[in-house]
């Protein structure tokens, strides 16, 4: 295996990272690209052992990470983001080969705000309050204590921001972190290992194993050194995860998919919420967050179907390196095959493909609206995590929201609408983490971010991503040093 692979230009180190050193495994997998197909490299194929080995270099690290002063903690995540920061290009570059994913987006939005997910924890631990209160003379001192060594696990599209939401976060409330990023897209979270070194983040800290998630998966998760557990990834593998972390009841965050509507009414900008619609496309459609249920009111629905149409056969469908391109590969072939499995079944139930329906070449699926779609069919109820919409009508308000909530999901919610009133009294109705009004995807890392139902369990962001990451602690002192006061 070598050690050391060129991606694009750039030097990729494709073994584990264990208490600051590089550390190989026997068996390797093979890391291919979306974009041809084409093998990048041999990453290494961690499991139990490995596991064992990052779990206890987190460990060890813990205490001095923990006692580190906040200030100092948050000097080096900045010094983390600067090393991002510098290289943008070159992640840019990596993730765009290892994910397929637009390179316009890496460059100018995505690598952006990974620097920018270190240092808003940075910052935003400095701004955690000690919640000082009285009790009967007594003072309550609530404070933020550092939990352990948390695993955190992450999936493939959009790798290294989805990672450093996580990780940054953690190593700020001054846990140390085992990460495993998903194996169809390992290499960023190697180059994050490196620029956290460069930034001096001490040895130990953070450690990144690579592997397949059944074979390194539960080792991590059943582990008993391990404080917390936060996974962004499919509802079955959170699953796996839950039941592996219950043997220590460790501490769970989960970021799981979704089925999330965009309800447009008579009332809304058409423009806009065709726009908004056409937006569901991002990434291949590899979103979590993506409305891929279109549910617009009877009234407009044949006007808004005509526009969506031609909108989305304008769509530039290629290679994710071209500027021009809009939507690129899909992340692997088993994932084509599953999208495409979606589509075929739908349309056997009866679906009618208004636009794509098909595979292109490559790892390319035709971005696609499906309409004659059953409230109760698989291709409504169930997550694709391809470029594929479905689009029902509406009589009501009543009927929106019945449609809207009528899934085991609830990530998030888009509204198209002009009248506020609606917008606030269908907001309260629906079930969703995130509800956007006549916009899409506007993120702040100081909102909570999360699902209900199965879209997820817990918030992060901002204050949430503390409550997560630390033990809090309630201190409570009697006055004048003593008191047996408990009425
Ligand atoms: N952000 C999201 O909401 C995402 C949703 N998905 C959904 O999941 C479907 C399947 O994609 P997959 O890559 O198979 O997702 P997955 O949920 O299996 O993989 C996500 C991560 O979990 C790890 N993992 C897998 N099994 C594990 C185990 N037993 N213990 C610990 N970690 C484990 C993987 O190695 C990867 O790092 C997609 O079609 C999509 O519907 C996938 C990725 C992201
Ligand atoms: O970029 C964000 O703010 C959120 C992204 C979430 C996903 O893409 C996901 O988990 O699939």
């Amino acid at each position: 295996m070598l050690e050391k692979i060129t991606v694009a230009g750039v030097s990729v180190d494709t073994r584990h990272w264990i208490g600051g050193k590089r550390v190989a495994s026997g068996a390797t997998f093979t890391d291919s690209s979306p974009i041809d197909g084409s093998a990048i490299g041999e990453i290494a194929r961690g499991g139990p052992a490995e596991a064992e080995a990052a779990v206890a270099a987190a460990r060890a690290a813990f205490p001095a990470w923990a006692a580190t002063p906040r200030a100092e903690r948050a000097r080096i995540l900045h010094a983390i983001a600067d090393g991002v920061e510098k290289r943008i290009e070159e992640l840019a570059v990596v993730e765009t080969t290892d994910n397929g994913a637009l390179l316009r987006s890496h460059r100018r939005g995505v690598m952006p705000r990974v620097a920018h997910n270190f240092r808003f924890f940075a910052d935003w631990l400095l701004t955690l309050g000690h919640e000082d209160f009285e009790t009967r003379g007594h003072t309550n001192h609530v404070s933020w204590d550092p939990a352990g060594p948390c695993v955190l696990i992450t999936p493939w599209n959009a790798p290294l921001m989805l990672a450093t939401w996580k990780v940054a976060p953690a190593l700020a409330a001054g846990d140390t972190v085992v990460l495993k990023p998903a194996e169809w897209s390992p290499l960023t979270a190697s180059l994050l290992a490196d620029i956290a070194a460069e930034a001096g983040l001490p040895a130990g800290v953070l450690n990144v194993v690579q592997g397949y998630g059944s074979e390194i998966g539960d080792t991590l998760t059943s582990h008993p050194d391990v404080r917390r557990i936060s996974f962004t990834g499919s509802v079955p593998t959170a699953k796996r995860i839950a039941a592996s972390a219950a043997a220590n009841l460790t501490p769970l965050s989960l970021e799981l998919g979704g089925k999330s509507p965009l309800l447009v009414f008579a009332d809304a900008d058409l423009d806009l919420a065709v726009d908004l619609a056409v937006e569901q496309y991002d990434n291949a459609g590899q979103v979590c967050l993506a409305a891929t249920r279109i549910l617009v009111e009877e009234s407009v629905a044949e006007e808004f179907t005509r526009r969506f149409a031609d909108k989305a056969r304008a769509l530039t469908q290629g290679d994710p390196r071209d500027e021009a391109t809009d939507i690129g590969p899909n992340i692997h072939p088993r994932q084509l095959e599953k999208i495409d499995g979606f589509v075929r079944r739908a349309v056997e139930a009866g679906a009618r493909a208004v636009v794509g329906g098909e595979r292109g070449d490559g790892q390319f699926y035709a971005p696609t609206l499906l309409t004659d779609v059953a409230q109760d069919s698989e291709i409504v109820q169930e997550e694709v995590f391809g470029p594929v919409l479905t689009l029902q009508t509406f009589a009501d308000e009543d009927e929106a929201v019945r449609l809207a909530n009528d899934t085991r999901f609830g990530l998030a919610a888009t509204l198209a609408t002009g009248d506020p009133e609606r917008a606030e009294r269908v907001t309260a109705r629906l079930v969703a983490g995130t509800v956007w009004v006549n916009c899409f995807f506007v993120r702040d890392l100081q909102a909570p971010f999360g699902g209900s139902r199965q879209s997820g369990v817990g918030r992060e962001g901002g204050t949430w991503s503390f409550d997560f990451y630390c033990d809090l602690k309630n201190t409570v002192t009697a006055p004048n040093g003593w008191s047996h006061s408990h009425g």
